[in-house]
Parts: C-alpha cells; structure tokens; sequence
C-alpha cells in the first residue's frame, strides 16, 4: 500500500522546516497530544532520520485542569513510542493576572519552549498550526480591526521557532493520526463554544464554506501571507525612514508628510515607542492623532498611554514624559 496522502501532506511541511539541518543537530516538537503536534511529531522523527537528527519531544503543562499531570506523562510517553529520541515535560505556573488565563497559559508556553530549546541545544521548535489555525486568526484579526498586521496572519517562522504545518489541513493531521494508528487527544476547550475561536471553528467557516464554496480556509491562510508580505515590507520601509528622519529631537514634520500614510503612521508608531509609550495600549486613533498633529490639522498635544505627551515645536514633532499632576 502507498503512502497515505495525509502522511505524505504532514511529511512535506516537516521537511521543508528542517531542511537545513545536519547530522547530530537536535530539532525540538512542542506536543500538546492533539492530533495536529502528534502527526507532526511522527512526521519529524521519520523525515530526521536520513540526516541523522536529533529529536526532542517536550510537552508543556499548565497546570490548569485537574489531571494535567497525568495527561503530560501520557504524551510523553506517545511521544517515546513514536520514535522521539529525548522527551520532557515543561510544567509552568500560569499567573493570570494582567494578562488573562489563555494569553498567560500562551506566553507561558513559549517561554518555557524557549527554555527548552536551550537546554537541549537544538536548532528550532516546531509547532503544529494547520492552515485551519491560520484561517480562523486571519478572521479573528479581521474582525479586531488592528489593520493588515491583524490579517497577517502566523508567521511560518519566528526567533527560533516554525510552523512546518500551516499549508496542511487540520483535517490532514487527524487522517495521518488514524493512518498511523496514533491515538490522539481532543482538548475540550477546542469545542467550547465560550472561546471566539472556537466559534469561529465551528460556526463561522463552516457558513463560509457553504456559501462561498470550499477551500475558503486554504484561501484565507494563502491571504495572510500575502498580507503578511506586505506588511513587513511596509514596517521594512518604515523603520528606515525612521532612522533617517528620527532621532531624540523628534521627528521632521516635513519630511513625515512627504511619506504615504501607511510609512508616516508606522514611523510615528516607533517614535512613540521609542519615547515610552506603552506598546499594549497604543492603538491606531493615538497614531492617527499623532498624525493630524504632525500635519497641523490638530493643535495642541496628544496624550499617550505610558505617559507621554506628544507636542509640535517649529519644524519638529517631539515627546516628553506626561507631567502628573500634585
Ligand atoms: N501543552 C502544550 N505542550 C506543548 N506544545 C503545545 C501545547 N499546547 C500547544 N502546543 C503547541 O502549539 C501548537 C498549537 O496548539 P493550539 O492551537 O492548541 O494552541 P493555541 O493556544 O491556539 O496556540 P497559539 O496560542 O500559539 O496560537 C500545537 O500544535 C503544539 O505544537
């Protein structure tokens, strides 16, 4: 019997990923037990054994639902039966605070893969997102309405870590699982409809599919990476600009207006930043006002989260730290 397509789909993603990567370098699978990180964790130990690649298999837990413990040793002890050569658990304490469970359980997550990968002294860490993963962001971002960064999408790679698996179907991972004779979890909160993506998921694409005809996930995710594409060449040209017309006088009003929109307002963006305000709360209407003040349409200041007040002097656009009143 030939190989199965889905296999076939999965293994592609991975050997792309780890092209690069010689005999004894060490390769790191960050594996939740669901379907998409266990196809993805077979796929790696099969396509790493012709270069002789190392295979680390580190599963993360939470610590948040009642037996997760257990859960963990059951993955890592899949991921051993299925060929990777090392195995781990990474526990972490999640602190919600601030941030929210799920963002804190994510920045969690990555910090301790991080760690991981360090220790292990492997080259990249690879994470099971499908191209099913990637449409569902790319309508979340559409409906934030944060501009073309927010339908950019996932990025394939980034720091040290890749996505072998976004051009492959969810549904791929599940069919390479079950051609494999891989058991595999399904995470309860992948079906609760109490998370906007899982609404997404279940209610959102499935209309689109409907009535839009199928292959709209394989589109959306094919969008943001042309969006994705332009946008960082965009924040490529505005950095530049920034380095050549900013600096701690501020920055040149005139030469801002000879700039398209989309550079100005990037520029305008990393000056704020780099005057301190703060990056989490700095939306497109403070960019947009900072705009119309450097242009002369809006008089006075415009306040800054992070306390910092923006002002016009002369040719100049300038920040100073926001008095406190008392
Ligand atoms: N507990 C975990 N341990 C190790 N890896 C994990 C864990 N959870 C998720 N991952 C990695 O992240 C990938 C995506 O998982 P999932 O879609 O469940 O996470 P997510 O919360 O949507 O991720 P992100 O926040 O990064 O978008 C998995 O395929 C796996 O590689």
């Amino acid at each position: 019997m030939g190989l199965h397509p889905a296999v076939a789909a999965v293994r592609h993603g991975v050997r792309r990923a780890i092209a690069g990567l010689e005999r004894d370098h060490a390769v790191l699978v960050a594996c939740s037990g669901g379907a998409d990180s266990l196809a993805l964790l077979s796929a790696t130990v099969f396509e790493a054994r012709r270069p002789g690649v190392r295979v680390i298999g580190v599963t993360v837990d939470h610590g948040l639902q009642e037996g997760s413990a257990a859960h963990a040793a059951r993955v890592v002890d899949q991921m051993a039966a299925l060929g990777a050569d090392e195995t781990a658990t990474a526990r972490v304490h999640v602190d919600p605070a601030g941030l929210g469970i799920e963002a804190a359980a994510r920045r969690a997550r990555y910090d301790v893969l991080e760690q991981m990968r360090v220790h292990f002294d492997a080259r990249s860490v690879l994470l099971g997102h499908t191209r099913d993963d990637q449409a569902e962001t790319v309508l979340l971002g559409l409906a934030r309405g944060s501009g073309g960064r927010s339908i950019a999408g996932m990025r394939r790679s980034f720091d040290h870590n890749d996505r072998p698996l976004l051009d492959v179907a969810r549904a791929d991972t599940v069919a390479a699982c079950l051609a494999e004779g891989i058991e595999f979890w399904d995470d309860p909160h992948n079906s609760d409809p109490g998370f906007a993506r899982v609404r997404v998921r279940q209610r959102v694409l499935p209309v689109l599919e409907d009535e839009l005809g199928p292959g709209v996930a394989a589109t959306l995710a094919r969008t943001a990476d042309q969006v994705r594409d332009d946008v960082e060449a965009l924040d490529g040209i505005a950095l530049a600009s920034y380095e050549r017309i900013g600096g701690p006088e501020g920055l040149d009003r005139e030469e801002l207006e000879e700039l398209p929109r989309a550079v100005a307002t990037r520029v305008l963006r990393l000056a704020a930043l780099a005057a301190g305000a703060r990056d989490s709360e700095l939306f497109h209407v403070h960019v947009t006002a900072l705009h119309g003040l450097a242009l002369g349409a809006i008089n006075g200041e415009v306040q800054l989260p992070g306390h910092v007040t923006a002002y016009c002097d002369g040719s100049r656009l300038l920040f100073r730290p926001t008095a406190v009143a008392g």
